[in-house]
């Protein structure tokens, strides 16, 4: 075959325009040799800019972000947060390739009974049997493991487009897995010094735990220096965002919808508290760690980068890792931590959902700063009624606000052996003739063991220290 301009017959450029086939000065080059090479260069320019371009787009997202995302309608809690449209990623992503499995082995257990775990082969879909013959190291009993490079698409390579937020452990983005299924990818701060065998056998005791109130986490990723947790994506944000975001004069969560994220995310706590060996302590429950689905279900999330603990001893720690305004006094001082830290915190949290208040807020005159002290306070002065959230339209039955009352009060007992066990709260919260049942009954029928008993007998009364006397009092009215 016989090449334009390479030497070859005089017929080839007798068929060129003379322009063309005329030698240029640069070089001696023919014309059309050198467009050529001109076309070629600008070529392999073009292909170079947008490499570069590609990487810094990559190398930006590796900077620490501020941005959060939440989908439309979900309220914002601060200025750091903005609003971002869903860019209709999953139709790309759909087209890339990569292999990927719907969650396999997902227990999910109602309260603290914990299931049966599926035996391998029985209901599998198409999905897992996939990916059991053509990736079988992917499978890891409780989830998946994820290469980097599943979660880059998933991500659309982790873009700030794609940010929900940025916690304490990192930063979280929104991906979507090759078979549509949504998932936030936490990819872990910090995590340079972690050995992959340990990060493995702690995420395995995190993975393992499924509840419908806590968030699940459905897999990680573990390469190079990079670590990742997948969990499951939980659609409607967080409470925190809900109770003080702008949602305008009416607050879309009743007095209901209040009472079912609280007897809900006290599930959540009652099954890492009761329900496993050793028991989990969440070491910072807060309203930002109680994500909401789109029936209001709530699922505490985090719980899993606490401290797995043994059964009979508390744990020290060197430093307190909670949040200030749920923190419990005796873990703030001592460092002493037991599952009657997380009992303060969520009577701190449970006071919120009641008030609309923020845990501490220095917006507010002085003696309305603190929560607890201010909440403490209006009990004490039979103000109880002016204390619910105004931007909750329809106001509470008074039994059920004072029953809610009273459980905030034992919660944050300042003695945490006379606080209330996470699942004697459930009791409490759920029991419709709490507080109000025992109080008509002689003390003798009141005994241990009546099987009629709506609250269980180990529930210990409130102490002086939380204001008894209001405790007292508000259960009588
Ligand atoms: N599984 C999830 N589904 C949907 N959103 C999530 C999920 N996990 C976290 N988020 C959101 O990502 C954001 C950051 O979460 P993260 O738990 O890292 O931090 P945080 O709870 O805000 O703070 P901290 O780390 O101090 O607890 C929050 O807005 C949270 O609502």
């Amino acid at each position: 075959m016989s090449v334009p301009g390479s030497g070859g017959s005089g017929n080839d450029n007798s068929s060129l325009p003379h322009e063309l086939s005329s030698k240029t000065q640069f070089l001696n080059l023919k014309l059309y040799v050198f467009i050529a090479i001109l076309l070629t260069c600008a070529a392999l320019v073009s292909v170079l800019v947008f490499l570069c371009l590609c990487l810094s787009k990559k190398k930006s997202t590796n900077r620490k972000m501020r941005v959060k995302h939440s989908s439309g309608s979900i309220p914002l809690v601060s200025k750091e947060i903005v609003e971002i449209e869903d860019l209709g990623r999953r139709e790309n992503i759909e087209k890339l390739e990569g292999k990927f499995v719907k969650e396999a082995e997902i227990v999910v257990v109602d309260d603290i009974e914990v299931g049966k775990k599926k035996s391998s082969g029985e209901e599998e879909t198409d999905d897992v049997s996939a990916v059991k013959s053509s990736d079988v190291s992917a499978d890891i009993g409780w989830g998946r493991w994820y290469s980097l490079r599943e979660l880059e698409i998933a991500t659309c390579g982790f873009t700030e487009e794609n940010v929900i937020g940025e916690g304490g452990y990192g930063v979280v983005y929104r991906g979507v897995l090759n078979d549509g299924s949504v998932v936030a990818v936490k990819n872990l701060l910090n995590n340079k010094g972690q050995a992959e065998k340990e990060f493995k056998v702690e995420v395995e005791a995190i993975g393992k735990v499924k509840h419908k109130n806590l968030v699940g986490l459905i897999g990680y990723c573990a390469e190079g220096s990079q670590r990742m947790l997948v969990y499951e994506y939980v659609e409607n944000g967080n409470l925190e965002q809900w109770l003080h975001g702008d949602v305008g004069p009416v607050s879309p969560l009743t007095w209901d919808i209040r009472m079912k994220i609280a007897v809900g995310t006290a599930k959540g706590l009652a099954y890492l508290h009761e329900g496993l060996e050793p028991k989990v302590v969440h070491r910072d429950v807060k309203s930002s760690n109680i994500l909401l689905n789109k029936n209001w279900n709530p699922k505490v999330s985090d719980f899993g980068l606490a401290k797995l603990l043994g059964s009979e001893a508390s744990y020290v720690t060197t430093r307190v890792m909670g949040t200030f305004g749920y923190v419990s006094p005796e873990y703030a001082s001592t460092g002493m931590l037991n599952e009657g830290s997380d009992v303060y915190s969520f009577g701190v949290l449970l006071m919120e959902l009641i008030t609309g208040r923020s845990p501490i807020d220095y917006s507010r005159p002085a003696g309305e700063m603190n929560l607890v002290d201010w909440f403490k306070g209006m009990v004490a002065s039979r103000r109880g009624e002016e204390i619910v959230d105004p931007l909750i339209e329809v106001q509470p039955p008074s039994r059920a606000l004072k029953r809610a009352l009273l459980v905030c009060l034992r919660c944050i007992d300042l003695d945490a052996h006379k606080r209330p066990k996470m699942g004697q709260i459930v009791h409490m919260l759920e029991a419709d003739d709490f507080p109000f049942r025992a109080e008509h009954r002689p003390p003798r029928e009141r005994e241990p063991h009546s099987s009629h008993e709506a609250v269980p007998d180990k529930v210990p009364y409130p102490t002086k220290h939380t204001g008894v006397e209001d405790a007292e009092r508000l259960r009588r009215r």
